[in-house]
């Protein structure tokens, strides 16, 4: 295994990304240390996807680096790029389970894929993740068959059958039923512990998030606008954090879409024209 102590599992530098002439990321600096959850926060279309396919190499910046392990994604060879991933694992916010095969072939897929164990491996491997998420008794059930908690769960033992180093997380806790989201959440915490593994968990959800991380970047506008440990970012006093933080409707990002009048101005136009 790798030894990580002093360095970061992964880094964002000065990060830019456009797309055409839209900046979508710009100026980003985010540090993921060994061992810990780190969330991305944002509101919706704030560019929170896009920084995880850069952080994965899936995109490339237009300027800045990404760095795993010590090493810039830049202008990596496709083959050292395909070896890196292996070590990353992903979980997606709407489980994309393989409808076509059961539970138990979901969870093997990435070590069929990319190793050439021997199955008596490979069985004792998904079974010891089944069992981390509870659901060793479901391993010969299909897609179909899942509550969305199950599928979630499902999802989440593939995302670390490979025992990653990084896992990433895109808006795990979507659409779940409080108990079930309850499970998510704790069993996110687990795993990183379990397998010693580093975190990157990109939602909208402010507390069941910021109740297991150990650090977080607030965005807006495609822009880090406060970071810190939740306690810190509880704390903070800038009216965006708080408005975000808060879930309060009205606030720096105003609730009315920007009209040339006022709707009074307008009522008494009406009024006077009659
Ligand atoms: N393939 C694409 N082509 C063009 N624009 C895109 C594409 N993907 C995303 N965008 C734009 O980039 C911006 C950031 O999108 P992104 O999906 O990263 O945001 P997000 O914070 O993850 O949003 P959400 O929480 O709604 O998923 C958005 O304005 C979006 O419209």
């Amino acid at each position: 295994m790798t030894d990580f102590a002093g360095k970061h599992v992964l880094e964002v530098r000065d990060l830019h990304f456009e797309r055409g002439k839209r900046s979508i990321l710009s100026g980003m600096n985010i540090r993921v240390p060994p061992g810990q959850i780190i969330a991305i926060l944002g509101g919706s279309g704030t560019g929170k996807t896009t920084l995880l396919q850069l952080m994965g190499g899936q995109l490339q910046p237009s300027r800045g680096e990404v760095l795993v392990d010590g090493t810039s994604l830049r202008g990596m060879s496709t083959s050292s790029l395909y070896g890196i991933r292996k070590r990353m694992g992903m979980l997606f916010q709407h489980s994309a389970l393989l409808t076509d095969l059961s539970v138990y072939e979901n969870v093997a897929f990435p070590l069929r894929r990319h190793t050439r164990l021997p199955a008596s491996f490979i069985r004792s491997l998904v079974m010891l993740k089944l069992e981390a998420v509870g659901l060793r008794g479901a391993r010969d059930l299909m897609p179909a068959e899942l509550s969305g908690g199950m599928a979630r769960r499902v999802a989440l033992a593939r995302a670390v059958v490979m025992d990653p180093m990084l896992i990433f997380y895109d808006e795990p806790f979507t659409g779940l039923d409080p108990i079930s989201l309850g499970v998510v959440v704790t069993l996110i915490k687990q795993l990183n512990e379990a397998l010693g593994a580093s975190s990157v968990l990109v939602s909208h959800d402010v507390a069941e998030t910021l109740g297991i991380a150990d650090y977080a970047y607030v965005l807006a506008g495609g822009r880090v606008i406060g970071e810190g440990t939740p306690a810190q970012l509880q704390q903070s006093d800038s009216p965006l954090i708080r408005q975000f933080l808060r879930g309060d409707p009205d606030g720096p990002v105003p609730f009315h879409y920007p009209a040339s009048r006022s709707y009074e101005q307008e009522l008494l136009e009406g009024v006077r024209a009659r």
